[in-house]
C-alpha cells in the first residue's frame, strides 16, 4: 500500500531541524531504496502487528507502513522525531508512535490479543523490527533473549521473530558457528534461543552521519526449543564458564602443539 505524497526525509530531517544526537547513537537512513530491502528481510508483513525500535525521521516506518501492515506500534526516546510520527499517523491511521526507552519498554499487551499463537506453532502475525542504536542495542538484545526465555513481553504472542541491526562485529559474532574465530559467548547466549540469520551488510557511509563502522542486519526466530532448557540467568552463567573453560583448552592444546 503507498502512502501519500509526504515530504522526503531530508526534507523532514531539515524542517524539523533533526540534527542528529550523538548520546542517543542517531545515524539516519535516508535512502528509501535502503529502508525498503531492510524491512523486506523481515518476510511477508501483510496484516501483521509490527513494533519499531527507534523510528527517528520515518524511514524504516515508512517502508514498513508500505507493506500493508495491520498496525505499527513505535518506541522513540527522542521527542523531536514525534511531529514527524504524528504526520505519519495520520496519514497512514495505522501507527502509535510510543515515548519511551526500549529498555524497559513493557510489550506485554503491546499487539491485541487475537494475535498470541502458542509457543510449538509457526510464529503469530507479530513482528520487531529496528536499526538500532549502537549505545542499546547488546543490552536490548540480550533483554529480548531473557524475555523469549520466560515468552513475556512480545513473545506472550508465541514465536514473535525480529529483523534489527547491529555493528557488523558484533552481527557477525551473533551469528558465528561452532569453531570459527568469531565464535564468543554472545553466540553462544543467542543460538541458544534463536534460529539467527545474516541478512545483509550496510556501508557505514550509507548512514547520516555515517559511522567509522559497517552494520549487520539480523534476522532472529526463537526456537521451539532452546539448545539448553534451563533458567536464562543460569544459562549465561553456565555458558560464560563453558566459554572460558573451552577457551582455555583452547590455549593449552595450542601451547603444546
Ligand atoms: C540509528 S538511529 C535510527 C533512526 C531511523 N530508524 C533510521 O534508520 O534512520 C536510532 C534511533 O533510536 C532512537 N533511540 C536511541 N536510544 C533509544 C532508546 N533507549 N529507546 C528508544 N529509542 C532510542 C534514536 O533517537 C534514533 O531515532
Amino acid at each position: 500500500m503507498r502512502l501519500p505524497p509526504l515530504p522526503t526525509i531530508s526534507d523532514v530531517v531539515r524542517l524539523y531541524r533533526l540534527s542528529a544526537a550523538k548520546h542517543l547513537s542517531q545515524n539516519f537512513i535516508l535512502d528509501m531504496s535502503l529502508n525498503h530491502k531492510i524491512v523486506s528481510f523481515a518476510g511477508n508483513l501483510k496484516g501483521c502487528h509490527v513494533c519499531e525500535v527507534g523510528p527517528g525521521p520515518g524511514g524504516i516506518t515508512r517502508a514498513i507502513l508500505e507493506t500493508d501492515v495491520k498496525h505499527l506500534h513505535v518506541i522513540e526516546k527522542d521527542l523531536r522525531f514525534f511531529p514527524g510520527l504524528q504526520m505519519l499517523a495520520d496519514v497512514s491511521g495505522r501507527l502509535t508512535a510510543y515515548h519511551g526507552d526500549a529498555l524497559t519498554f513493557d510489550m506485554n499487551n503491546l499487539f491485541p490479543e487475537e494475535c498470541i499463537k502458542s509457543w510449538d506453532d509457526e510464529p503469530p502475525d507479530t513482528h520487531i523490527i529496528g536499526n538500532l542504536p549502537f549505545s542499546i542495542s547488546t543490552p536490548l538484545i540480550f533483554k529480548y533473549m531473557e524475555a523469549i526465555s520466560n515468552r513475556t513481553g512480545a513473545w506472550r504472542y508465541g514465536r514473535t521473530c525480529m529483523t534489527l541491526t547491529f555493528q557488523k562485529e558484533v552481527a557477525e559474532r551473533m551469528v558465528a558457528k561452532p569453531n570459527s574465530d568469531q565464535r564468543s559467548r554472545v553466540s553462544i547466549d543467542i543460538q541458544n534461543y534463536c534460529e539467527v540469520k545474516l541478512k545483509h551488510i550496510i556501508p557505514g557511509k550509507a548512514f547520516v552521519p555515517s559511522p567509522d563502522v559497517d552494520v549487520g542486519v539480523v534476522h532472529f526466530k526463537p526456537r521451539k526449543k532452546p539448545q539448553i532448557d534451563l533458567p536464562y540467568k543460569l544459562i549465561t552463567k553456565v555458558n560464560r564458564h563453558l566459554f572460558h573453560y573451552r577457551q582455555k583448552q583452547c590455549k593449552n592444546s595450542l601451547a603444546t602443539e
